[in-house]
């Protein structure tokens, strides 16, 4: 059966931490989306829309350079209006089966494919699913109820239909309600969906912690990386300091041209070595007056993203302070709950320390403070 595709990328990747939405990060040194457009490619789709966030629909030429018949358009702010701006893009005939499909599910295949356009002849569409193998709970932080799993399923996609039904069922689907697949608009015009085996390797990529799964299931051997990042600030007159992207009152404050949280900017260096991007000072320049009394969450925020983009994650970071004074033992779980936030890491992979140098040093001099930091990083080799 002939078939063409609708792959929706449109989405803003909210659930998948710091990094670049999750159709333009790597995945075994290829851009996930290019992944599912290739493998639709190999099983024979005549016509593939890829729908971008508006902004994005350049990006895709080269994402998917060197590959042909696609085109990219602009998608919506829900999946459905994506799906809906994918099948007005499409030129076949209306009875031609269309795939809809998930940029976010990488590892489609032929395989798939075949087996949603066999049921799609007996069906008006065809989804692949998995029955649902935990036990399921209702309620909110405490259980309220047992919810039998008998018959449920857990639905992924490709999911495939006949253009001209799924053109229809949208266009009868009520305009305050929001479906979560395209199998429910069809369900809910009337239609017959066929469910055909789906399979784990078409999982869903959702949360930070499933790119580095993808990345073995890709095949792509990843190392672990360590940086180490120093840096220090000299004490001056005022009445509070920032340290660890926590504002501490104080009777005298770090100079510096930024905010000059020192613990912030070791922990940066520490990522951007492990990443070997060289230091703060090259991605902002302190000769930049953008950054005078900048925030320093942003350089952090920054470096994460660029251990995103490479199809890293952080592992754990660990930063230690070096002052006589202020005191950092009352602002240290602060101190690692805002690293925490700021790096979308659980909070037992972060680690904030301080010591003091006995009196020794500019530091035991009380003339600036000091911080040294350690990042762990993972990616792809
Ligand atoms: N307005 C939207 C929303 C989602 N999608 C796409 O629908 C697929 C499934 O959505 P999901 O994995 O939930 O992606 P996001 O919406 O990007 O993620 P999140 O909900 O975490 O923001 C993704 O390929 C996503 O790009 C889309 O094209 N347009
Ligand atoms: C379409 C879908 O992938 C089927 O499982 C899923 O419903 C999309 O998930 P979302 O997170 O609600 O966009």
């Amino acid at each position: 059966m002939n078939f063409s595709a609708v792959v929706v990328a449109a989405g803003s990747s909210t659930r998948a931490g710091p990094g670049a939405p999750k159709p333009w990060r790597s995945l075994g040194g290829r851009p996930i989306l290019r992944w599912s457009v290739e493998a639709l490619s190999r099983a024979g789709a005549r016509e593939i829309i890829v729908v971008t966030a508006p902004e994005r629909t350049a990006d895709a030429d080269e994402a998917l350079a060197g590959l042909a018949g696609w085109k990219a358009v602009a998608g919506g702010a829900t999946r459905a209006e994506s799906v809906q701006a994918g099948l007005a893009a499409l030129a076949p005939s209306d009875e031609e089966a269309v795939l809809v499909h998930d940029a976010a599910r990488p590892f489609v295949t032929s395989a798939h494919v075949q087996s949603l356009l066999v049921a799609l002849a007996e069906a008006d569409g065809a989804v692949p699913a998995l029955p649902v193998a935990d036990t399921l709970k209702r309620g909110v932080d405490i259980v309220a109820e047992t919810v039998s799993r008998d018959g449920l399923w857990r639905a992924q996609t490709p999911q495939a239909f006949r253009l001209r039904t799924l053109r229809q069922a949208y266009g009868a689907w009520p305009a305050d309600a929001e479906p979560t697949d395209d199998a429910a608009v069809v369900e809910r015009a009337g239609g017959k969906v066929a469910l055909v085996p789906g399979d784990p390797l078409l999982m869903k990529l959702t949360y930070p912690e499933d790119f580095a799964m993808a990345e073995q299931l890709a095949g792509g051997r990843r190392i672990v990386r360590t940086g180490f990042g120093v840096d220090a600030h000299r004490w001056g007159p005022g009445e509070a300091v920032w340290l660890c992207g926590v504002k501490i009152d104080h009777d005298q404050t770090l100079v510096g041209h930024s905010d000059a949280d020192a613990g912030l900017h070791a922990l940066t260096d520490a990522i951007l070595g492990a990443i070997g991007e060289g230091d703060i000072g090259e991605h902002f320049p302190p000769t930049d007056p953008q950054w005078k009394g900048a925030s320093s969450d942003r350089f952090l925020v920054h470096a994460a993203k660029l251990v995103a983009a490479k199809g890293g994650s952080i592992l754990n970071v660990d930063v230690t302070l070096i002052c006589e004074r202020p005191k950092i033992r009352p602002h240290r779980d602060a101190m690692r709950a805002r690293l925490a936030e700021l790096l979308a890491l659980p909070l037992d992979r972060v680690s904030v320390k301080a010591t003091t140098t006995e009196g020794m040093g500019f530091t035991g001099r009380g003339e600036g403070l000091m911080a040294q930091a350690v990042a762990t990083v993972e990616t792809p080799a």
